[in-house]
């Protein structure tokens, strides 16, 4: 079982050391009976009492560590993975998480891991109980070669059996798991859509009757199906229990003499070892369950690692930046399902150019676009909506690799090794971004003062207190949350500054402020400042202005009231 081999290579010394006492454990489980039968069949050994005491305290103790080894290991092997699977996301190209689709990571990366970490903590219950299988069947090989081999052989019959409903119940399983992907895509649909939905009752009722009804319901039956086939399974398993009990205690007597001791000893064994036998059998489930989200685990990590990006940044980060785009070019795959795991990387030869045709059957291409910018100069990215504005920002960030062309910063030409340092130069405000509750990644010593600063300039103070980092609410207008995210922007002081359609949600007094005031003084100070940009009643403030049309560039020009101070670019 893949499940195992994960823990073996964690620690397969721990893993040793915890089976080692776990079947001591079942072993002096096996020796207790022994010390029972004799006493019950009245020929207990002289000090009985003291050997009672001194096994129960043997398979306590044993037991006891066993479990602790195990739990450690798999706690400490679960926390791991939900770090190392962070990170993996953290690394993975923008495009690739993209294309993996939220709800697939976020299925992984809580349910998976739940599954995995419940399948884990049952581990230690499992060892002790195969363990007192195991001793106990040991101890009746060495009562009765005969009784051993009918035990083995009515267990053999069981397992063969159990092991049928056992494959139906891993399919099911796993096309359970399957399904759990499009619930999660339905579960961020009601909790994002939440609005759309309770406005429109008929929307309401189809969603949840024809999306997430029909997903939950595939995995409702699945699952039950396959809860089933383990139901079947342990009752054959106890099937099997009684027939070999029926068949030594009024069969086999039939056919040899049976000393009654020997009897009521494996009568008594036998029900001793009914209760480990059944506790696997409802640990198994939970196993398969397991196995299956390690695989799911396993292949995301796989997915995502394969397409880790470098995260060194050897370099010091220049304040003066010459950004340069030759012929870069970024293609969007059409939208059709793909296999997650095994994404085809976008082939596109500059050489040969697109027709709308091709694009519209192979999804949308932006460029061959070639554009510089320059420290101190303010260039609007301008164009309709879906001209390509915000993939051209994404890709200028360094967070799409183009397909095809070349970016340079100061004439350095970015490639994979260096793409981490590149995007260290870039402060950026996307129009879909995220705000953190607190300030992270600043060592200032005076970081609430100058936080306090910004928010005063920003006319936040009112709404929002910083204390050691933290600010006291993000709970705020959407306007009022992007002047939040400028003043994040205002930290990190970077050379390149890029905001995507800021000011959109501003009221005309802090729209006025932007254009006007925010941006000048970047430019003030030196930054490229690239602005993307519908307000074309500011148009004249820029710089440069760059348009955009079907992913092309369509004019690329220096304002007419800019024009006496700026030749043409
Ligand atoms: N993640 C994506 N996967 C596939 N196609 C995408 C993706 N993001 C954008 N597109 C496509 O790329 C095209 C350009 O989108 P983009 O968001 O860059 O446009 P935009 O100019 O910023 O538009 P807007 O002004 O509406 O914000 C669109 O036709 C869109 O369908």
């Amino acid at each position: 079982m893949r499940f195992i081999r994960f823990f073996l290579e964690i620690s397969w010394q721990t893993i040793l050391i915890a089976t080692i006492t776990g079947f001591l454990s079942g072993g002096g489980n096996a020796v207790l009976i022994s010390l029972i039968n004799r006493a019950v069949n009245q020929a207990a050994l002289p000090n009985a009492l003291y050997y009672f005491i001194g096994l129960t305290i043997f398979t306590l103790l044993t037991s006891v560590v066993s479990q602790f080894m195990l739990i450690n290991l798999s706690q400490n092997a679960i926390y791991q993975l939900r770090l190392r699977l962070s990170k993996n996301i953290l690394s993975s190209p923008l495009h690739h998480l993209e294309k993996l689709g939220n709800n697939r990571l976020l299925a992984t990366l809580t349910d998976d891991i739940r599954v995995l970490s419940h399948a884990v903590s049952t581990i230690p219950n499992i060892c002790i109980d195969l363990a007192t299988v195991v001793g106990c069947l040991a101890y009746l090989s060495w009562l009765s070669n005969s009784l051993f081999v009918l035990a083995i052989f009515f267990t053999s019959i069981a397992i063969a059996c159990i092991q049928t409903r056992l494959n139906k119940a891993r399919h099911l399983f796993a096309t359970a798991r399957e399904e759990d992907d499009n619930l999660f895509k339905h579960f961020q649909a009601i909790t994002t859509g939440i609005k759309e939905l309770k406005l429109h009752k008929s929307r309401r009722e189809d969603f949840l009757s024809k999306k997430l009804q029909g997903s939950a319901a595939k995995l409702h039956q699945k699952n039950s199906k396959a809860m089933k086939s383990f139901a079947v399974a342990n009752g054959i398993g106890q099937f099997s229990q009684f027939t070999s009990l029926g068949f030594v205690l009024f069969v086999l007597p039939w056919f040899m003499y049976i000393p009654m001791p020997m009897l009521s000893t494996y009568v008594l064994t036998s029900t001793f070892i009914a209760l480990p036998m059944q506790n696997l059998l409802t640990r198994l489930p939970d196993l398969m369950c397991g196995n299956i989200a390690l695989q799911k685990i396993e292949r995301m990590k796989l997915s995502l690692t394969n397409q880790a990006e470098f995260d060194n940044v050897d370099s010091e980060i220049s304040n003066s930046c010459q950004l340069e785009l030759d012929e870069v070019t970024y293609l969007y795959q059409p939208n059709k399902e793909e296999n997650e795991f095994h994404l085809p990387q976008p082939h596109f030869n500059r050489n040969q150019p697109m027709h709308s045709l091709d694009i519209a059957e192979k999804g949308f291409l932006l460029g061959p676009i070639s554009l510089s910018f320059q420290s101190g100069e303010i260039t609007y990215i301008v164009g309709g909506n879906g001209s390509g504005k915000s993939t051209l920002a994404k890709l200028i960030a360094g967070l799409y690799t183009p397909h095809g062309g070349s970016i340079y910063l100061n004439q350095a030409p970015i490639t994979d090794r260096n793409r981490e340092w590149y995007r260290q130069h870039f402060s950026a405000i996307f129009s879909d971004f995220y705000l953190f509750d607190r300030c992270l990644g600043f060592n200032h010593a005076n970081l609430d003062r100058e936080v306090e600063g910004y928010l005063k300039q920003l006319q936040l103070d009112r709404k929002v207190q910083v204390k050691n980092g933290i600010l006291s609410t993000t709970r705020l207008s959407q306007g009022q949350r992007k002047r939040l995210a400028l003043l994040t922007a205002y930290l990190e002081d970077r050379p390149i500054y890029l905001f995507d359609e800021w000011a959109s949600d501003q009221d005309p007094y802090f729209r006025e402020l932007f254009y006007k005031e925010i941006l000048s003084k970047l430019k003030e100070r030196g930054k490229t400042v690239l602005v993307i940009t519908h307000d074309d009643r500011y148009f004249h403030l820029a710089d440069r202005i760059v348009k955009l049309d079907y992913g092309k560039v369509e004019a690329n020009y220096t304002p007419i009231a800019n024009l006496r101070s700026k030749p043409l670019v």
